[in-house]
């Protein structure tokens, strides 16, 4: 199998290069690797012969390959995929951006909760296959048992995401925003007789006015920012407006199952956290709700609703750089005995978008 690979040096891509050395993916294709800035320069060391780096935007080169990964961006897949198409080529294409994700012709990839959506599609001649929603991907990993059980009446979703998701610039950007908060009261932290209204007054006083905001528009550092991506007509923003559009594409929904709230940044670097308040269609027993949650995926991890556990599982600084995704404080609310509230995070980066790509590379290979 010929392999294309675009934007595998940026930040997803990156990951994704990690994960399939990690897995020996390259062993057994052949892979070509494209850039928009260096053609003929040296492709990465990936333990397989690589030709020199191609153009990405040759069209008679791109259709040279039984499969494409673009982890590139939108804007990319948008001026590539159609000519690509026009041109009649019938492979496979893989992305991480959300160009295509709604297109009728496309199916979500995230097999540990679709696998059969999946493999349906390839059935039928589906050649597209996009990566979900960071936030959507990461919220299905950890609460899809529910659903693919048929339990979810509806979902509300309250996030707390990183930086990461807004980019690499913006990640060195909150990093900054740190240190100059820290600099502007470093000498009156040695001081232990400063006092902390005063240390208080400086730090707000750098937040409104010192830090470094050309990324994020905004200071995040020990603040958040309450609206992710852009501004929809009735009062969503586009990221809210993912996870009920996405979710049901995923699950092939026959009735969709509302799922609505308000997706938030905060200063993490590369884990979105999210608290999920569930209307069951009944009343199921949480030690039931608990098992159908760690059966469905090898990667979800229940979390025991006590302090000790919840601090030292279910945090963005354990979860960083791994594909576990814990789900804990789970109980049933006062509302009722339908209700229940749950708290997950996932790494934004792995599961949230480069390693459902890896994973529907090797579902085609063995397909
Ligand atoms: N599914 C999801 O939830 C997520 C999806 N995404 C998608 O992935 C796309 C790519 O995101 P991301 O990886 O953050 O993008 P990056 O900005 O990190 O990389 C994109 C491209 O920028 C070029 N580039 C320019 N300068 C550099 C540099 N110094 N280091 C590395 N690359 C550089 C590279 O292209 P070249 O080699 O050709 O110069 C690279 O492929 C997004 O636009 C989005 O569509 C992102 C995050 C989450
Ligand atoms: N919007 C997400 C990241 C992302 O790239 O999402 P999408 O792939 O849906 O554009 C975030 O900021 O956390």
């Amino acid at each position: 199998m010929k392999v294309g690979f675009v934007g595998w040096r940026g930040m997803v891509g990156s990951v994704l290069m990690g994960r399939m050395l990690e897995e020996n993916d390259f062993v057994g294709i052949s892979p070509v690797f494209f850039t928009t800035s260096n053609v003929g320069g040296k492709a990465p060391e990936v333990g397989v012969e690589v030709p020199v780096l191609q153009d990405a935007y040759d069209l008679d080169a791109l259709a040279n390959l039984d499969a494409i990964i673009s982890c590139q961006g939108g804007s990319y897949t948008n001026k590539v995929f159609g000519d690509l198409r026009a041109k009649g080529w019938e492979g496979y294409w893989i992305d991480a951006a959300s160009s295509l994700r709604m297109s009728d012709d496309a199916i979500i990839v995230l097999d540990p909760v679709n696998d059969q959506v999946v493999k349906d599609g390839i059935k039928n001649g589906t050649k597209n296959f996009i990566g979900g929603n960071c936030t959507v991907s990461l919220m299905l990993m950890a609460i899809g048992g529910l659903f693919n059980e048929g339990l979810v009446e509806w979902v509300s979703s309250m996030t707390y995401q990183a930086a990461s998701g807004a980019g690499a610039n913006n990640m060195r950007e909150l990093i900054r925003q740190m240190g100059e908060i820290n600099a502007a009261v470093a000498d009156d932290l040695e001081n232990p007789s400063t006092a902390i209204l005063d240390i208080d007054r400086k730090v707000a006083d750098a937040m409104r006015n010192d830090l470094t905001t050309d990324n994020f528009g905004a200071p995040l550092a020990g603040s958040l920012l309450p609206y992710i991506d852009t501004q929809l007509e009735n009062g969503q923003s586009r990221e809210e407006w993912k996870a009920e559009a996405e979710t049901n594409k995923i699950l092939a929904s026959e009735t969709p199952v509302p799922i609505d709230g308000i997706c938030v940044r905060i200063g993490a670097m590369r884990c979105h956290s999210q608290a999920l308040t569930i209307k069951l269609k009944k009343d199921v027993p949480l030690e039931e709700i608990e098992r159908i949650l760690a059966d469905a995926n090898d990667w979800v991890k229940v979390v025991p609703n006590d302090r000790d556990a919840s601090l030292e599982e279910l945090t963005p600084t354990k979860v960083t750089g791994t594909l576990s995704v814990p789900v804990g404080r789970l109980r049933k609310l006062s509302m009722g005995p339908e209700y229940i509230t749950a708290f997950t995070v996932g790494d934004q980066l792995l599961w949230g978008a480069a390693e459902p790509l890896r994973r529907m590379l090797n579902i085609l290979r063995s397909a």
